[in-house]
């Protein structure tokens, strides 16, 4: 079974047809770019894959699971165990160390503080920041905050991290960079990644890209 499956995904704003019929089957260690128009609706598709949004129809199965069956609560705990985000902008919070923003996902998943805080370190230091654990995101450079929000995504092992325009906001050296880290981070711990971009060097990298156009997967 793939690790991530849909069937027939329709979403709509209003009178306005976003996504049409979206099947698609994502392997684990894959990685995945989703590229489209403006508006054509890759957002929104990322929105529903990462079980931020509900759609009108259609199924979505990440790990076995039949995800949008859950009620809201359970599909929370599922999102914050077992998917990762990392966004645009990257939201950490300002009043938080980088070592902080990590161990809080895998806090409120209940783990183990030690734990966590171990992971957390342990990650910090394989993205290259061992030394800005006690920084705020003032304190750190654009590309260490994008780093930092990765580590967050890592903290609780999901089986998935989704990415919306993760380099948009970054110069080409820091972009580039964050490109490098995801295809490590797949080669190394098998992290599976869905990644909308506008980049086409990122795009052009992914080992599967996919096309909306139309409300559709070409
Ligand atoms: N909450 C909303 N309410 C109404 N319309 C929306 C909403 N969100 C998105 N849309 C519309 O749905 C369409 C798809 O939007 P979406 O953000 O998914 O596109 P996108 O491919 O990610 O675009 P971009 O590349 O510009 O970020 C657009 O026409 C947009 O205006």
């Amino acid at each position: 079974m793939s690790l991530l499956q849909t069937t027939d995904i329709r979403r709509s704003y209003g009178s306005l047809p976003v996504l049409k019929g979206i099947n698609l089957a994502i392997e684990p260690g894959e990685v995945v770019s989703i590229v489209g128009a403006s508006g054509a609706g890759k957002t929104t598709l990322l929105h529903i894959l990462g079980t931020l949004d509900r759609p009108d129809s259609g199924h979505l199965t990440i790990d076995g699971e039949n995800v949008f069956k859950q009620n809201d609560r359970q599909l929370a705990r599922f999102r914050n165990e077992r998917i990762g985000f990392v966004f645009q902008f990257n939201n950490l919070l300002p009043e938080f160390s980088a070592l902080e923003n990590v161990c809080l996902p895998g806090f409120i998943a209940g783990k183990d503080e030690k734990e966590v805080r171990k992971r957390a370190q342990t990650l910090l230091d394989t993205l290259g920041l061992h030394d800005r654990l006690n920084h705020l995101p003032s304190q750190m450079s654009g590309g260490e905050q994008q780093r930092t929000a990765v580590a967050r995504a890592l903290i609780n092992q999901p089986a998935i991290v989704f990415a919306d325009e993760p380099s948009g906001n970054l110069d080409s050296r820091n972009a580039e960079d964050l490109h490098q880290l995801f295809f490590r981070l797949r080669n190394d711990l098998g992290q599976t990644f869905i990644i909308v971009t506008h980049n086409e060097t990122l795009a052009g990298m992914a080992d599967r890209t996919l096309t909306i156009r139309d409300g559709l997967i070409e």
